[in-house]
């Protein structure tokens, strides 16, 4: 069983153009997706698509259009009152697969509500296989709100806690990767801020770097880091080692939630005893089987090719990692 928290989702608007997005234009789109999102309610989607067994925790009242989503969808979850609209975020797919994503605010949690929320996933927690906490965070929440709930699961369940994976961004993101945490998803971006590294586009263009800055991190206490990095591939560093994934060239649909359905099939392998290139690899394969989907569609398992990635080994300094 795998939990996810998702505290700020989203009705996700992806509306595609048959030319380049013009600013200031007024465009006529060829076609339009919505759907429930949420980076954690996406890896629900793909876990359940898998027939892994998930629960998505959010904020959102029944009849909520996210929440209706998921009902009809069949996904399992928990959505908690909070009398206000999940808010809708916006992208725009051209066809050579630029996709440009708006993310608004979302609603306010009062500290009553936080509260709340946070005791749901605890309680939720006995017995899962892994607790995934994704996204931003609500206006209103504290920076520390996932590194809090990463501490409260291990004071409350020692060493029968689940393992926590995180995959955010900005200062929460840092954080919960002060906190620990089993697993973190950062994209090249998010890499360069976790590690004070300036230049993220250098960085996702050097596997090996990327490597190395995730070295760090796990000698810092995180317990390994999951780095994708598009049309680069992904790479997957723990304390064993650092393996580099890469998929064939292919021209992207839309790659908005590419990265949680990527966390999704690194899940869904762990938790069928894959090794730590195995996981990588079934990442890689519905990463890209993501791309290849309109909106922030997830892939199933059978919709992946996981045989047509490259898995290789990376060396860094073996100090990084000490
Ligand atoms: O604003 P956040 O929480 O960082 O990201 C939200 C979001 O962009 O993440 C998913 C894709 O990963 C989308 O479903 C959703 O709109």
């Amino acid at each position: 069983m795998i939990i996810t928290l998702t505290p700020n989702p989203s009705l996700d608007r992806t509306i595609s153009l048959d030319g380049i997005l013009a600013r200031g234009e007024v465009q006529r789109a060829v076609a339009s997706h919505v759907e429930p999102g949420g980076k954690g309610v996406n890896i629900c989607r793909a876990l359940e698509a898998s027939g892994v067994e998930s629960l998505a925790i959010l904020p959102g009242d029944a009849l909520d259009p996210v929440l209706i989503a998921l009902s009809d969808a069949g996904i399992p979850h928990l959505g908690m009152p909070i009398g206000a609209s999940i808010r809708s975020n916006v992208a725009i797919t051209e066809p050579d697969g630029t996709t440009t994503k708006v993310n608004v605010p979302g609603p306010v949690l009062t500290p009553a509500q936080q509260t709340e929320l946070i005791d749901l996933v605890l309680d939720r927690a006995d017995g899962a296989g892994w607790v995934v906490l994704a996204g931003s965070l609500p206006p209103g929440a504290p920076v520390d709100f996932y590194a809090d709930i990463i501490r409260r699961l291990r004071a409350r369940y020692g060493s029968a806690a689940p393992k926590v994976a995180v995959d955010s961004s900005g200062a929460p993101f840092a954080a919960a990767v002060s906190a620990g945490p089993d697993l973190i998803k950062p994209n090249g971006e998010e890499l360069a801020e976790l590690t004070g590294i300036p230049d993220a586009e250098a960085l996702e263009g050097n596997p090996s770097l990327v490597a190395a800055a995730s070295a760090r991190l796990v000698a810092g206490g995180v317990g390994a880091v999951l780095a994708t990095l598009g049309a680069q591939g992904a790479v997957l560093t723990t304390r064993d080692g650092s393996w580099l994934a890469q998929t064939p060239p292919m021209v992207a649909v839309s790659t908005v939630g590419a990265g949680d359905s990527s966390l999704a099939g690194f899940l869904l392998s762990d938790l069928a005893g894959g090794s730590a290139p195995d996981a990588l690899r079934q990442a890689a394969a519905h990463g890209a089987a993501a791309a290849s989907l309109p909106g922030s569609t997830v892939p199933a398992l059978n919709q992946t090719k996981p045989s047509d990635v490259t898995v290789t080994q990376l060396t860094h300094p073996k100090e990084d990692v000490q």
